[in-house]
């Protein structure tokens, strides 16, 4: 594709998902009219795609200077990234397949711009500035963190005093976590299994590792496709919350006898390796919706394979003891890497909490540690998001304040 045709495809993409993120929109409106962030230089790393896109654009008009590039290798789509660049005060370094040298190079290019609040997925940013790039610290008000992994990373690091800057945990505000980990995952993953493999999962084992807000959504959606679902967890609450939900539960050495499709989303290592691999049956699909590319372990399953073939796009067949066991997107979040990442209905809300703990970050001294989006901050978002779907709930009434609030009254 030509220069031209990247950039119209591109801003297509983008003004289709800004015309579905009504309360960025909102936001962005008040940003372009106040001017919030004017004189800020933010640095991000996230997934560089339409809804990602439009976040960058808001910044941009509430005044600030932005760089940008992936948070992960295969998420990065070229068009919207060269559509960014045409942008007024924007810088987008990200490129889609892009070598592990080429990812930090793009790192360390979006930190060259000495900026005083970050936004990382993952804390690739952070964790860049607190080893190489530990002059640019002092500079520096603060990040925000979009993903449950990136806030185990920061908390590890507050736990061992290694942080030396104050962090916004984006990832829990409840307008985030509860829709997008959950309902987020739970479509865009499943858009990207099918999409990619072409095939029906009504009638299909699918075995979902781990049952967090990511799993809960998997699995919600793949019982609605009509398939078996299998949970897999160490935690006893949520195992039980598993099976009273409706889902067989059982060890992954068990489960990995019954699969026909594995979705891992625990933020762990190692949820599928060797001993999983040998039990598995002829022609299983494994795919990620977790992080970075270590729930599979690839490399036991390369070892173990006697040959290794692209047979679709996305798709890696491992002929393991004349097995066949596919993996899609190379381990790496399928809902990103294969798909679209999430719907835009569902990132507006994420993306609405990064711009204003962003424009949080820039007015308010926070003391370095991890930090929760404040709560009325997470309850506007809310108020917004049901306003835009049109929805009106009830207002407590004065007597029943007063009810909720007093203990006198009993049986
Ligand atoms: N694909 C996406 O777009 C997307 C969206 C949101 C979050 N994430 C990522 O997905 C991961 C999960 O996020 P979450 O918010 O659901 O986290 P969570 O903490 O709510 O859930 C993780 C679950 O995995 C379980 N677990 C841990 N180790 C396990 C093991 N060995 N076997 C089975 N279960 C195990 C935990 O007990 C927990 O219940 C994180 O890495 C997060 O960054 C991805
Ligand atoms: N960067 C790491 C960590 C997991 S990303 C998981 C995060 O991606 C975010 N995400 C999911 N879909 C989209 C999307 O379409 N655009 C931008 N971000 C997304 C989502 O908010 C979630 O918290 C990795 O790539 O492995």
């Amino acid at each position: 594709m030509s220069d031209k045709d990247l950039i119209e495809s591109g801003d297509m993409k983008i003004g289709w998902v800004r015309s579905h993120m009504p309360v960025l929109s909102i936001i962005r409106e008040n940003f372009e009219r106040e001017q919030p962030l004017k004189g800020h230089k933010i640095a991000m790393a996230l997934h560089v795609e339409a809804k990602t896109a439009a976040l960058v654009e808001a910044l941009a008009l509430g005044g600030a200077e932005v760089a940008i590039t992936g948070c992960n290798p295969l998420s990065t789509q070229d068009d919207v990234s060269v559509a960014l660049n045409t942008r007024d005060n924007i810088k987008c370094y990200a490129k889609y397949d892009c070598c592990s040298d080429e990812y930090y190079e793009a790192i360390n290019k979006v930190l060259d711009m000495k900026p005083d609040i970050t936004i990382d997925d993952g804390a690739d940013l952070i964790f860049k500035l607190h080893t190489e790039r530990t002059d640019l610290l002092s500079g520096l008000l603060g990040g925000c963190e979009e993903t449950t992994t990136g806030i185990h990373r920061l908390k590890a690091m507050e736990n061992d005093g290694a942080l030396k800057m104050p962090v916004v945990a984006v990832n829990d505000a409840m307008t985030k976590f509860l829709f997008d980990n959950r309902y987020g995952t739970g479509q865009s993953s499943w858009d990207g299994i099918m999409r990619t493999t072409n095939l029906l999962v009504a009638g299909k084992t699918v075995v979902i590792g781990g049952y967090g807000w990511c799993g809960k959504g998997a699995s919600l959606r793949a019982s609605g496709l009509g398939a078996d679902v299998i949970v897999t967890e160490i935690d006893p609450i949520r195992a039980l919350e598993a099976r009273m939900d409706g889902h067989r539960v059982m060890s992954m050495t068990e489960a990995a006898k019954y699969g026909d499709i594995f979705v891992t989303t625990t933020g762990n290592v190692d949820i599928l390796s060797k001993k999983h691999f040998e039990v598995m049956k002829d022609g299983a699909i494994l795919a990620n919706s977790g992080h970075f590319n270590v729930e599979i372990n690839l490399e036991e399953l390369t070892a173990m394979a006697s040959s290794v073939r692209t047979v679709r796009k996305n798709i890696k067949e491992y002929n393991v003891a004349g097995k066949r066991i596919n993996v899609l997107a190379d381990g790496r979040l399928v809902n990103l890497a294969a798909g679209d990442g999430h719907p835009a209905e569902v990132m507006d809300m994420s993306f609405a909490n990064q711009a204003l703990c962003v424009k949080y970050i820039a007015e308010t001294k926070l003391e370095n540690g991890v930090h929760p989006v404040p709560h009325d901050l997470d309850m506007y978002v809310a108020e917004l998001k049901l306003k835009s779907m049109g929805i009106e709930i009830d207002k407590l009434e004065p007597h029943q304040t007063e009810y909720m609030e007093g203990w006198e009254c009993g049986t």
